[in-house]
């Protein structure tokens, strides 16, 4: 008897901090516009959110950096991450592999939609815009891997499908994971064998 094909192994890429530079450009967008202010350097950053960071050295620059990020071609024009485009288009073209982009938007959202569809365009092609999913709860989407900056990422659902793969970025490289999390720590480190050992650790389908 033939045996039935594995369904292909399904992994969610984060946009910013994991294929696009979030960190670098608002960091150069907040000096450009605001050249006299404090701010945090890269090596600096502890947490997600800028936001909360630039609050807490001056109130006030708590806006100010939202401002840069909210403002027309700040996201159109992030940098990619170095190797995050090979990765994957090699990933696109695995056998046995779905790869999509799992982003979520500015609440802000005026620029921000259109400007990351704009950017998978240039980057990535228009195959990849047909493979961009924009949510505010990555919880909900059904995957094997999802690789992404955040360091928690809470929704709806209490038990996501997903793996979390925490992406090394400024902000959360001093963080001690538990001993089950996993992280990727750039696009030069071994994804591959990432999902490798997904796709061997899955049960055997029927
Ligand atoms: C650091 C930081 C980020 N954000 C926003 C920017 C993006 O819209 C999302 C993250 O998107 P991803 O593709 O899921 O990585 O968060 C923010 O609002 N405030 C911040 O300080
Ligand atoms: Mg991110």
């Amino acid at each position: 008897m033939e045996r039935p094909r594995p369904s292909p192994l399904r992994v969610l890429v984060d946009m910013d901090g994991v294929l696009a530079d979030f960190e670098g450009g608002l960091l150069r967008g907040f000096r450009l516009r605001f050249p006299q202010e404090p701010y945090v350097a890269l090596a600096e950053r502890r947490g997600f959110s800028a936001r909360e960071q630039y609050g807490a050295l001056r109130p006030d620059l708590a806006d100010k950096v939202a401002s840069v990020y909210e403002a027309p071609g700040f996201f159109l024009d992030l940098e990619p991450i170095p190797g995050a485009l090979q990765a994957v288009q090699e990933m696109r073209c695995m056998k046995d592999t779905e790869v999509f982009i799992c982003t979520s938007p500015l609440q802000k959202y005026r620029y921000c939609i259109s400007e990351k569809y704009q950017w998978v365009d240039k980057y990535l092609g228009p195959e990849f815009v047909e493979r961009i999913i924009m949510t505010r709860d990555k919880t909900v989407v059904a995957a094997d891997l999802l690789i992404d900056d955040k360091d928690t990422i809470k929704g709806q659902e209490e038990n996501p499908s997903w793996e979390h793969i925490l992406f090394t970025c400024c902000h959360n490289q001093h963080l001690n994971l538990s001993p089950s999390k996993r992280r990727l720590h750039s696009w030069s480190d071994n994804w591959r064998a990432i999902l490798d050992s997904k796709r061997n650790a899955r049960p055997e389908q029927d």
